[in-house]
Order: C-alpha cells, then sequence, then structure tokens
C-alpha cells in the first residue's frame, strides 16, 4: 500500500480542487443541473427488514467529474480488497494479528465465515442462544433473584465499547421496551456513577451485566466489585451472586476470578473490536430490554448494510458515498470535524457512539506500513440532536470561519405523532431548512431586500449575509426501528472502514488508550499514601497538581 496522497486520483482531485473545486458554488450547481437531486442520491432498501434509507448528499460540493475521482480515489486504494480481506476473515488488525469479524456477528444468513480456518459461526450462533434463553426468561419471568422475585431493573457496568453501544441503542429503540424492564448504564469510574444509580435499584431484584471485553478495564472492575459489596450487603450470601451477576468477556479466567459462574459468563472473541461489540453478547442489555426478536432485527438490519457494502458497485455504495466525501473535506479542503445531527430524539447518544467508532479507529498518525502520515486522518466527530443544536452552535455551522461537514439524520414517520403530527411536521421542516440555508445563504441584496430601508442600518448589513456554501448529508428513514437502525449503525462502521483504508492506517487498534492508563497506574499509589512529603516524580506541573490536591483535600 502507498500514502494516500501517493495515489493518481488523489493528486488528480488535488488538481481539480486547485483549479476549479475549490470555487464551486453549490447554489450555481443546482441552477447548472436541475437533475441534481436525482443525480446526487441513494436509495437503500433491505431485504430482511423494513430499513429503507435515502442518501441525498446533493448538497456538497462536487461534481460528476469530482464524484468520479472521489471513486477512483477509493478504488486505487484498493477498498474492495480490503473490504473482501475483511469478510474473509484475514488478519487486518495486523498490530494485534487479529481478524475484524463483527460482521459475523450479525451474519443471520449464516453462510461460513472463517477465522485461522475455522468456521466461527456455530460459537456464533450458541452465544447467540444463551443470550435469546437470557432474555426470554427475563422478560418472562422465569429467571428470579434469591428472594423468588422476577427482574425487574439491569445495570450493565462497562465503558467505552461495552456501554456506548447499549446505551445508545436502548435511548434509540426506547418504544420497542419491554414493558417490565428498566435499564442503567455504570460506566464512569466516578463513585457518583454507580452511587446514583443504585439509589434506583432493588438488589432482590436487579441483575447486573459485567461487561468487559478484557475483564481487566480499572473503572469496570472497580464499579463491578462495588457493585458486589453493596449487593451482599443485603444478600449476604456469596450463593446468591450466581443469580444476580453475569458476566460478558473473553477472559474467562479473568470473570471465574471475579467470583462469577462460568455458566453465567457470555463469551466473544478477540477478532470482536470494542466499539464494535454491541452485536455480540455486549448487546445482551438490549436483547432483555427490547425481547431477542427485536435484537435479532437489529442484527438483521446490519447484515442486509453489510451485503450492501459487499455487492453494491462503489458509486451506488452508501458506506463508500459517504466516506470519499468525508475524505474530499478532511484532506482537501481543511475540514478539522465532522457532525452528526439527528433530527430524532431517541437517536440522542448516536454522535456520542461514533465519537468512539470513528476517532478510536481512524485517530492514528502511522501508516498500515509503519510510517507517519503525510496528511490528514480521522476528523473530529461531533453533534447533537436537532433541533436542539440550532439553539447552540448552529451559529458558528451558518457564520462561522470553519466548514463543519454535517449529516443530518430524520425518519419519515415519527414513533409519537403528539399533537396529530404536527411536533413532527415542524422538526421536519426545521430539518429540511437548515441544510437548505446552509447550501444558499443570504447573499448582500436578498439581506437589503429583507431590511428595506437601510439607511439607519446599514452597518448591519454584513451581519446578516450568509456566505452559504456549506456541505450537507441528508439522511431520511422511513422510521426508527430495530432494522433500521442496525442499517444505519453499519453504514457509518462501513463509513469509518472505507476512509481507514484510503489513509492507509490501521483502523482496528487502540493503542492511543494505553499510556494514560499506564501513568494513572503510576500515581494512584501516590494519592492513596498519607505520605505528606511532596511528590516530586513527575514534571513540575504534575508535580504541583498532585501535590496541591494533598495538601487541600482534608
Ligand atoms: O471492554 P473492555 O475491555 O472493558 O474495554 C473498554 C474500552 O476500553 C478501551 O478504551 C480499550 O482499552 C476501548 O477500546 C474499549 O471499548
Amino acid at each position: 500500500m502507498v500514502l494516500a496522497n501517493e495515489l493518481a486520483a488523489w493528486h488528480t482531485l488535488q488538481r481539480h480542487y486547485d483549479s476549479e473545486a475549490k470555487q464551486y458554488i453549490m447554489r450555481e450547481l443546482f441552477i447548472k443541473d436541475p437533475t441534481r437531486f436525482e443525480t446526487f442520491s441513494r436509495q437503500f432498501k433491505g431485504s430482511l427488514t423494513d430499513a429503507e434509507i435515502l442518501l441525498d448528499f446533493s448538497k456538497n460540493v462536487i461534481t460528476q467529474d469530482t464524484f468520479a475521482t472521489l471513486i477512483q480515489l477509493a478504488k486505487e486504494a484498493d477498498v474492495e480488497g480490503f473490504r473482501d480481506k475483511m469478510f474473509s476473515g484475514e488478519h487486518i488488525n495486523f498490530t494485534e494479528d487479529r481478524a475484524v469479524l463483527h460482521v459475523a456477528l450479525r451474519n443471520v444468513s449464516n453462510t461460513p465465515i472463517y477465522d485461522n480456518g475455522k468456521d466461527v459461526m456455530p460459537e456464533v450462533n450458541e452465544v447467540l442462544d444463551q443470550i435469546k434463553n437470557t432474555a426470554n426468561a427475563i422478560g418472562d419471568g422465569s429467571w428470579t433473584g434469591y428472594t423468588g422475585k422476577p427482574i425487574t431493573d439491569i445495570v450493565n457496568i462497562g465503558i467505552g465499547g461495552s456501554d456506548l453501544g447499549p446505551v445508545m441503542v436502548t435511548e434509540a429503540l426506547k418504544p420497542y421496551a419491554k414493558p417490565n424492564i428498566k435499564t442503567h448504564f455504570v460506566s464512569n469510574i466516578d463513585g457518583t456513577h454507580l452511587a446514583e444509580t443504585l439509589k434506583k435499584v432493588n438488589p432482590e431484584t436487579t441483575l447486573f451485566i459485567i461487561a468487559s471485553k478484557t475483564f481487566t478495564t480499572q473503572e469496570t472492575i472497580t464499579n463491578a466489585t462495588s457493585a458486589k459489596a453493596w449487593f451482599l450487603e443485603t444478600a449476604k450470601n456469596e450463593s446468591h451472586v450466581a443469580k444476580h451477576f453475569v458476566a460478558i468477556s473473553t477472559n474467562s479466567d479473568a470473570v471465574t476470578k471475579f467470583g462469577i459462574d462460568p455458566a453465567n459468563m457470555f463469551r466473544f472473541w478477540d477478532w470482536v473490536g470494542g466499539r464494535y461489540s454491541l452485536w455480540s453478547a455486549i448487546g445482551l442489555s438490549i436483547a432483555i430490554y427490547i425481547g431477542f426478536d427485536n435484537y435479532h432485527q437489529l442484527l438483521s438490519g446490519a447484515h442486509d448494510m453489510d451485503n450492501h457494502f459487499r455487492n453494491a458497485p462503489l458509486e451506488q455504495n452508501l458506506p463508500v458515498i459517504l466516506g470519499v466525501l468525508g475524505v474530499w473535506y478532511n484532506n482537501f479542503f481543511g475540514a478539522q470535524t465532522h457532525a452528526i445531527l439527528p433530527y430524532d430524539q431517541y437517536l440522542h447518544r448516536f454522535p456520542a457512539y461514533f465519537q468512539q467508532g470513528d476517532m478510536e479507529s481512524n485517530g492514528k498518525y502511522v501508516t498500515r506500513e509503519g510510517t507517519t502520515v503525510t496528511y490528514q486522518t480521522g476528523p473530529i466527530i461531533w453533534g447533537e440532536p436537532g433541533t436542539n443544536g440550532q439553539h447552540a452552535f448552529y451559529q458558528l455551522l451558518h457564520q462561522g470561519t470553519k466548514i463543519v461537514p454535517a449529516d443530518f439524520i430524520a425518519p419519515i414517520q415519527t414513533h409519537n405523532s403528539i399533537g396529530n403530527g404536527k411536533h413532527h411536521e415542524i422538526l421536519l421542516s426545521n430539518f429540511f431548512a437548515q441544510t437548505e440555508a446552509l447550501m444558499l445563504g443570504k447573499s448582500k441584496e436578498e439581506v437589503i431586500s429583507e431590511l428595506g430601508d437601510i439607511s439607519d442600518k446599514e452597518h448591519i448589513v454584513p451581519h446578516k449575509i450568509f456566505l452559504g456554501n456549506r456541505p450537507t448529508n441528508s439522511i431520511l428513514v422511513q422510521k426508527i426501528t430495530p432494522g433500521t437502525l442496525g442499517a444505519l449503525i453499519a453504514m457509518y462502521e462501513h463509513k469509518i472502514f472505507v476512509q481507514g483504508i484510503i489513509w492507509n492506517i490501521n483502523s482496528f487498534d487502540q493503542w492511543g488508550v494505553e499510556l494514560g492508563k499506564v501513568l494513572a497506574k503510576k500515581i494512584l499509589p501516590e494519592l492513596q499514601n498519607q505520605d505528606v512529603t511532596p511528590v516530586s516524580s513527575h514534571d513540575a506541573s504534575t508535580n504541583g497538581l498532585v501535590n496541591y490536591y494533598k495538601a487541600k483535600r482534608n
């Protein structure tokens, strides 16, 4: 593999940007081509679920030449070749010598998928049956606690990929929740997170899910230990733990050592990245909360998108289109961030989920060959639901000095047609208007004609001009259902994959999270001891901070 900026298509894009594209005005491009919407929109329809997605990418600073060259870039970077390597179990996560096979977890068609020559599907299905049986037993009340009462509350203890996915999906699919189950999520080591949660639950009717791929994560093991101690204050007998604690991990030794019965362990595999693990038993809290059938629809929606990603020609391929458009702004327009703006309150944790998904995958500066990249890689991902963002940061989107490519996402149908659908129509009117405004802007002439007599207002005219020409993608789905959500998540996962291949980086390890953890483990004993001698083992700032804390804490 070569550096992205050594590819012929990259050079073509650079020339194209320098010579014309940087001058493109979308407003004019729409006038030139009245069929621009048809030219630059694609539809996805699932075959296994009700998932239907419209991607309108016509409000981008592109022409057909631009788009063709961006697709050519994906071809030259061998996105198709690496895609096939991923699906065939090649160890493309080469720094950890692992396959990248989260697609096997949702492979509901059960075609064999191999890791090291072994079809992984039998054990995937074995765990899926375990998830199903557990979700059903809790759902029908046959799983009872140590006093014989059914489980009413699920507390998932995990962090990062062992938390963000279950949180996002249980929020997004709240309309499908079982009436008798409440879910809670504890992730932060800050004692507040566990303390506030334990106030809400009864040890007799609570199931704790300890979710940790490695089962060594300090926050999770500490929280789990404290939760177990809290439980035993009431339950007293250690034998009751088995009815109230289950573990999800790849590390059975550590699970057993913690004191969880191996029969209560749900395993998954090292070829599942943490940020790609909601499809594994890490999704147990989801399956319990919405029921196994809906969880299976989630998997099926993702599988539909996997098949689309594998088979659709690149120029028809939603993840590829989103991926190359992101490269266009990140690497040629100098955009540093990318906003995900869901116009749906249930999707309020969707941007946060892809902060880990995208930034932990592509926040890298070393190529697959171990050299330092000479171009930008992963963008900063951020976002909040609409319409709230409009009252918080849209000023910058419209009149700031930074280009912020943004994905606007909305459902055609709402789950809550309150006010006889009036709320949803207002929501969607804003969804449509914002991308229109960002693209069109407002000219000086328009401002003046709006103001009418400007004799005493000339000084404010410049402040009311909108430059426009700000790129957005509009993603319309039929309704936020399990199948649709599965397809949407998989679409973004594969977009991230496409970008990582183009940037020639390993999107599937995360060495960058280790240094902070190691240094924290060195500082912890300095905080725990009552020694009044000032610490001096760090830089002056860290020494100063630690000593200030130790002097002031009592
Ligand atoms: O699931 P676990 O092993 O407890 O890891 C939790 C999270 O910690 C990391 O930062 C890796 O250390 C994320 O990649 C991961 O999702």
